[in-house]
């Protein structure tokens, strides 16, 4: 079979993978996208996209069941099979316009097949063919880890690669693994009248660097549905349906396990014992965060796969850095990194934004538990903690509070432009919003701090803020 030649293959038509060979042809490089589906982006086919659009259908019913403390009395019906067909719907026209991306590659790069190495510079394809390569870049993303007891289950398990194929709602879902998807989804489906129980073999939540908002997540959400803790259950398959038995004479009955526990890297059947990189016992190669080279290899490794931040906007941004690397290598250019910025979509939302606790030299806390503009809107709950250093300079925060999407944001720009807490408090905060909550936080900053309040603004709060 045919060889094929380029100045720099990417593995993985994921986002990263998009983006590192946009920015290596972009940067004058001959280029082929190696990916053996070219179905879409995880992110766009069963990522972030149909999570959030059965997280939108959740709100809805959310807001309908609770609109009675407003006076409004509007009891939901929810029809699950065109709950499934608009989410279906919605997250079909997101990953046909990746598709549609593909079809606008300059022809002969997208190469359908799956990749690994064979040397530092030359890939075997499953289909016979081999590929020279001066430069490649691994973007092979992740993949759900699914517990041993779980993997003989059958079509009773569920992960994100099909939960969102689901012709209909379930009854009632277990789901293993407190994490991220987990919540996530454990929320959306409660919230759509699926009878849920999350189980996780840690004692507690973390998804938070602050334990108090750990303990407030684990409060409002348990509210919600059951969240067993230290637990890590056994199933087994009874009349067609799922029992699982944790400890103690402890069981019940379930349609279906959605497995979130985590999502390694994938790199099995890569072989990167032939690049010549040394591998740790996890088989993972080291690489630099802000050139994304593997050691001084022509190979670069960028999104989900390198298991550092595996989020959206870093496999974006890592497969720009990966691509544009590539093309120039040997000259790599060394590129900052934006702070560590996570947010979990539950309602309210958590989110972490750069340094934590630790490394703080003073704290600030806004209570969002009586907060005008949530207490009006029937969303007062949570906390913001802003966390600064001894100049009072905003460096990170952890919160779970209602609005904490578009909080989370301002702070981020704020660490990033260094803005001390001072300088927060002396610009406008309209009102009525949430934003104005941020305020006791950044006051108290000042005063641990020992900086000075700006001196043009007044101290106290109006009504409802
Ligand atoms: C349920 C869920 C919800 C999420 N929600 C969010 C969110 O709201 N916000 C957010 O920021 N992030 C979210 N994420 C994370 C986000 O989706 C990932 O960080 C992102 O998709 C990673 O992109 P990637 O390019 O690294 O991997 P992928 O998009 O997975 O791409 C990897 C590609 O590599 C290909 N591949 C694998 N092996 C080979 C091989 N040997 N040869 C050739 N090709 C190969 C695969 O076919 C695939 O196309 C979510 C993830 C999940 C699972
Ligand atoms: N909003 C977002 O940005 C978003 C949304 C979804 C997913 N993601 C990405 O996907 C990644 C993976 O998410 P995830 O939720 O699968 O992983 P996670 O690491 O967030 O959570 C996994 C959880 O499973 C538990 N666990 C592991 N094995 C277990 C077992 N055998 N029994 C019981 N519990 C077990 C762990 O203790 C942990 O709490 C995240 O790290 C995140 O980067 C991001």
């Amino acid at each position: 079979m045919s060889d094929l030649q380029c100045d720099v293959a990417v593995i993985g038509a994921g986002t990263a993978g998009i983006s590192a060979e946009r920015a290596a042809r972009g940067a004058g490089a001959s280029t082929l996208l190696i990916d053996p589906n070219f179905a879409g982006t995880v992110c766009a086919t069963v990522g972030c996209m149909p999570s959030k659009l059965l997280l939108a259908a959740a709100k809805r019913a959310h807001h309908a069941r609770t609109a009675d403390i407003f006076g409004i009395s509007a009891p939901p019906q929810i029809d699950g099979k065109a709950v499934m067909q608009r989410l279906r719907r919605e997250r079909d026209r997101f990953a046909q316009g990746v598709r549609d991306g593909f079809k606008r590659l300059p022809q002969g790069v997208a190469i359908t097949a799956r990749a690994r190495f064979a040397g530092p510079n030359r890939l075997l394809l499953d289909d016979g063919r081999s590929v020279t390569a001066a430069r490649t870049v691994i973007a092979t993303g992740s993949a759900p880890a699914i517990p041993g007891p779980f993997q003989h289950l059958g079509d009773l398990i569920l992960t994100n690669d099909n939960v969102f194929e689901l012709p209909d709602l379930p009854e009632s879902l277990a789901v293993i693994g407190a994490g991220v998807i987990g919540l996530e989804l454990a929320q959306a489906m409660a919230r759509l009248g699926v009878r849920v129980a999350v189980f996780d073999r840690a004692n507690q939540i973390r998804l938070s660097r602050q334990p108090a908002i750990n303990q407030a997540i684990a409060q409002a959400l348990g509210a919600e549905f059951a969240i067993h803790h230290g637990s890590s259950p056994t199933p087994s398959r009874v009349d067609g349906k799922l029992r699982l038995d944790w400890g103690a004479g402890r069981s019940d009955m379930f349609d279906h396990v959605l497995i979130a526990a985590g999502r390694p890297p994938q790199v099995a059947g890569l072989d990167l014992d032939r690049t010549g990189a040394t591998l740790d016992e996890r088989g993972m190669p080291t690489f630099n965060d802000q050139t994304m080279q593997i050691e001084d290899l022509p190979i670069f490794i960028a999104g989900d796969v390198n298991g550092a931040r595996p989020v959206l906007h870093e496999a974006s941004q890592e497969g720009a850095i990966a691509g544009r690397n590539a093309a120039r290598f040997p000259q790599v250019q060394p590129f900052d990194r934006s702070p560590q910025f996570t947010i979990t979509f539950t309602d309210p939302p958590i989110a972490r934004i750069g340094k934590g606790p630790d490394d703080a030299a003073c704290v600030g806390l806004s209570d969002y538990g009586n907060q005008g503009r949530a207490r009006v809107e029937d969303q007062a709950q949570g906390s913001v903690h802003l966390y600064a250093d001894s100049q009072d300079r905003l460096i990170g925060a952890d919160l779970f509070a209602p609005g904490g999407d578009h909080l989370a944001h301002l702070l981020l720009w704020a660490v990033i432009e260094g803005a001390t807490a001072t300088e927060l408090l002396n610009r406008p905060f309209y009102h009525p919003t949430l934003e104005e909550g941020l305020r006791s936080a950044l006051r108290q900053i000042c005063r641990a701090s020992d900086t000075a309040l700006p001196p043009n603004q007044d101290c106290g709060n109006p009504p409802g803020s």
